[in-house]
């Protein structure tokens, strides 16, 4: 899979964190070297943010679509200087990546 191959190259690179978003089975949006400020949100067991999925045919007209995008809405109001995060919902991997979110429900990892 182009993904997979893709993150072998960038931890090769010495790129430790990952940007790239499922989306859905087939669809991976790859944010490494290019995107917007949402990229750098980082990972909580205990969100502030939640995802949703939507198909571009929300927002665009027929002929502006060519890929799918993500959405991430607050739950709540933002304060100036807080920190958002959402729940990667990372697959369940052998190779464990430790969360340091630091919240009392913390799972432990990323994965
Ligand atoms: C989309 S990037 C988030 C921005 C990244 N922290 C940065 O400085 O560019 C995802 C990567 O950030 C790190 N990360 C995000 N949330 C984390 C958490 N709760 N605990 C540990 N590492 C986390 C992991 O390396 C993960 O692969």
């Amino acid at each position: 899979m182009v993904a997979d191959n893709r993150e072998k190259r960038y931890a090769q690179q010495g790129i430790g964190s990952s940007y790239l978003f499922r989306v859905d089975h087939d669809t991976i949006i790859d944010a490494t070297k290019c995107g917007n400020l949402a990229r750098f949100i980082n990972h909580c067991c205990t969100v502030s943010l939640d995802q949703q999925w939507c198909t571009p045919e929300m927002f665009y007209p027929p002929e502006a679509i060519s890929q799918k995008k993500i959405v991430i809405y607050s739950k709540q109001p933002i304060a100036v200087n807080e920190e958002i995060t959402y729940d990667y919902k990372f697959p369940l991997e052998e190779n464990k990546i430790p969360c340091l979110c630091g919240t009392e429900n913390c799972r432990g990892t990323l994965n």
